[in-house]
């Protein structure tokens, strides 16, 4: 038997860092044994506007894409691109044969209907699994591309907890990206799901009944060490930037939704932010790349004349 002081964490710090550089070496096999075929499967990011955290993650993404062999596609607009131009491109890359994925990096300015556009996208290419017809399919346990940050989250519960059937699931926040597609590959792990939101009554008590959270709200802080079953696993989605001061400097960090240090006194492993979930969602994109180019050569020979 061990002992430890309070102040001592129990916790494991789940690695995502290193989980997505498995999951990209996956990959990278994966698009060798398409390169064998003679294809390459490209990827397309379009970015309107001058967000700089957009810029950043595209610019991780596309670096990403290149490592593992997959052809990137960049498009950059400013933010007084009409609707209408934007829909066009995206029927240009629906129809382009050297294009497997399409990625709009939300969010888009206010003069764009986010809607609209996600539905502009072949569900075959959309390889955020944001389109309805891939977020109906995941609902049914139908082969769909699903959102690449809850499908990391998954792969990151499974690495931790090993079998998840019969546990006790409470996810935070309800968004087509993140909150709603998680609950739903947590229900196809036969998890028991509880789905809270910003009207669900004392998510303190709810959370306490956890094995597993996943806070994806956006707000700092927000679940606590008292928020906790003793030895629950925690994934941080969040991801906010605060400005601190260390040392009477006054700089900006990232912090997830939870306070780490505090649930890391209760939890027996927590994802970390940055370097917990983020990783894995640029990793995953990389991988419904692949699933995406192989999806429509099956249906490109499904389609040929016998
Ligand atoms: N690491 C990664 O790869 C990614 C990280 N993120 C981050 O995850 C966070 C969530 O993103 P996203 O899902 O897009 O955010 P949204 O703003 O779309 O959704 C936030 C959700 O949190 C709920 N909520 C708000 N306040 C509370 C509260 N007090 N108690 C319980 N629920 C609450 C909202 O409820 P209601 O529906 O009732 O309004 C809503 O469902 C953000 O910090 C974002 O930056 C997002 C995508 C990828
Ligand atoms: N169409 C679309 N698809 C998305 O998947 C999508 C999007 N739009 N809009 C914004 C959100 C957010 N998101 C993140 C991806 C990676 C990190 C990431 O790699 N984070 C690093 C830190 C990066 C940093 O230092 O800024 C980490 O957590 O370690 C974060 C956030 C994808 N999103």
């Amino acid at each position: 038997m061990s002992t430890t002081t309070p102040e001592t964490p129990l916790t494991t710090s789940i690695d995502g860092k290193a989980c997505a550089e498995r999951v990209l070496d996956e990959v990278a096999d994966d698009v060798a044994r398409l390169a064998d075929e003679g294809i390459i499967p490209g990827l397309a990011v379009i970015l309107v506007g001058e967000d700089p955290a957009s810029q950043v993650y595209v610019r991780n993404k596309i670096r990403k894409a290149e490592a593992v062999g997959i052809r990137s596609l960049e498009y950059r607009f400013d933010d007084t691109l009409p609707q209408a131009e934007l829909l066009a491109l995206i029927a240009r890359l629906n129809d382009d044969p050297e294009v497997n994925g399409i990625l709009v990096q939300l969010p888009l300015p206010a003069n764009i209907d986010e809607a609209s556009v996600i539905q502009a996208i072949l569900p075959a290419k959309d390889v955020d699994g944001f389109h309805r017809q891939n977020a109906g399919g995941l609902w049914q346990g139908l082969p769909s591309l699903a959102p690449c940050t809850p499908t990391g989250c998954l792969r990151l519960l499974r690495e931790t907890c090993g079998e998840l059937a019969g546990k006790h699931a409470v996810v935070i926040g309800r968004s087509n990206i993140v909150g709603k597609p998680m609950a739903a590959l947590l229900l196809d792990a036969d998890c028991t799901v509880s789905l809270l939101h910003s009207k669900s009554r004392d998510a303190a008590a709810l959370c306490r009944q956890a094995d597993i959270i996943v806070a994806a709200v956006g707000r700092p802080g927000m679940v606590d060490a008292n928020w906790l079953k003793p030895g629950a696993v925690v994934i941080d989605v969040g991801i906010n930037r605060i400005e601190s001061e260390t040392g009477g400097e006054r700089r900006t960090r990232l912090v997830g939704d939870v306070d780490f240090a505090a649930a890391s006194q209760v939890a027996s492993a927590i994802t970390p932010v940055p370097g917990g979930v983020g990783p894995m969602t640029i990793a995953y994109l990389m991988q419904n790349t692949v699933t995406a180019t192989r999806l429509q050569r099956h249906q490109a020979s499904a389609a040929e004349p016998a």
